[in-house]
């Protein structure tokens, strides 16, 4: 059976509202195509076939695992990437190579894109040489970086412009998950083209979530990073107060490890914030560019958040401490910084 027409079958049907969504985890869908049959083509995890070729534009700390992934598993990969050395290690493992986006996207069936904001998606899907100019009638583009809304439709209307699909698709974890294969996906835009590339999404993460109109995977993605990017603020502030009023911060750690705010993310980055460490999973200059995208998303709407706006400006003051390319946890050096400077005052 086709893949589209498997999933047609074994997905409950969306309903007709603005916050369809179709929810499904790799277990789900491998659970179900072990009854599907399939006859030619790659076969995905659980069974499930994708046909056709497959480009990856953008090999940074997320785009290059999630290459890498689709190559193990057996897909026809194309790479691009600004900086070309970046595509060594797939080429190594067996990727083939273009030289413009253009030339991936029309020389593959579908094409997904890891870019670091909603500039360099652009560019990458719209500008000279860029995706669209290979695009046409048949062929699909999956957009998994992180961006707004604006730039998602813009990047879509001249995706759709060409004849090609568009799907959003930006991903819920960080390096370790893209590294594993546990992304949750957070898509919207052309359903035919995300039961088409399901076998995709399910071979580089965990979950995937269909959410309607193009727009609305972005905004789930910056809600979800917003409450990130406060929590580790938060997080930041309480390791801070508990060393200065006397407490281990590593007990801290291990208490809140054990309660109901308890979180993979605490658990993960206390340890290395603690040794003042912050080797780069998710860069900070990225979480900083969803808050800024999270306030105007809230400005759209007239709704306050200002806990993330407070948080906005000490990622923007550790920006400007140099801690960019850090993790996201290092803006708790801007927190020590502002607590210095408090007390020499
Ligand atoms: N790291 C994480 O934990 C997560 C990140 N994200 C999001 O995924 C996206 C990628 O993140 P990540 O992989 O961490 O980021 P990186 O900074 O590691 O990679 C960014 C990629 O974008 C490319 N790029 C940047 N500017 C341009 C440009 N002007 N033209 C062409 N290519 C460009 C880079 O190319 P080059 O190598 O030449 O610099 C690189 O391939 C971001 O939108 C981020 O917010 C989402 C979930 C988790
Ligand atoms: O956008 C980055 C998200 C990182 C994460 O979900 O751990």
């Amino acid at each position: 059976m086709p893949a589209a027409a498997f999933f047609s079958a074994a997905l409950p049907p969306p309903s007709r509202t603005l916050s369809r969504r179709l929810v499904v985890s790799r277990a789900a869908a491998a659970a179900a195509s072990a009854s599907a049959s399939s006859s030619s083509g790659w076969q995905g995890g659980g069974g499930v076939e994708f046909q056709g070729k497959v480009g990856f534009l953008g090999l940074g700390i997320m785009g290059a695992p999630m290459a890498s992934n689709l190559i193990k598993a057996g897909c026809d990969v194309t790479v691009w990437n600004r900086t070309k050395s970046k595509c060594d290690p797939l080429l190594s493992l067996g990727a083939k190579y273009e030289p413009t986006p253009a030339q991936v996207a029309s020389s593959c069936d579908v094409t997904f894109a890891m870019l670091a904001d909603p500039q360099s998606a652009a560019e990458v899907a719209c500008g000279s040489s860029g995706a669209a100019e290979g695009l046409a009638p048949g062929k699909g583009y999956v957009d998994v970086s992180t961006v707004d809304g604006a730039t998602s439709k813009l990047i879509g209307e001249r995706i759709t412009s060409t004849g090609a699909s568009f799907l959003e698709a930006p991903v819920s974890g960080s390096k370790k998950p893209a590294e594993d294969g546990l992304l949750i996906f957070l898509t919207a835009g052309d359903e035919s083209l995300y039961k088409r590339v399901a076998p995709l999404l399910d071979v580089m993460g965990k979950s995937r979530f269909y959410l309607g109109d193009v727009g609305n995977g972005a905004a789930m993605k910056l809600v979800v990073n917003m409450v990130m990017g406060s929590m580790m603020v938060s997080f930041s502030e309480g390791l801070l107060l508990s060393e200065k009023v006397g407490l281990d911060p590593n007990t801290l750690v291990e208490v809140i490890s054990q309660g109901a705010i308890s979180a993979p993310m605490f658990s993960l980055k206390g340890p290395s914030m603690v040794k003042a460490a912050y080797p780069p999973a998710f860069p900070l200059k990225h979480q900083q560019k969803d808050l800024r995208l999270a306030l105007a998303l809230a400005e759209s709407v007239s709704q306050s958040i200002p806990t993330v706006a407070a948080a906005n400006e000490l990622y923007k003051a550790a920006k400007s401490l140099g801690l960019s390319d850090h993790d996201f946890s290092a803006v708790i050096e801007a927190l020590k910084a502002k607590v210095q400077s408090q007390s020499s005052q």
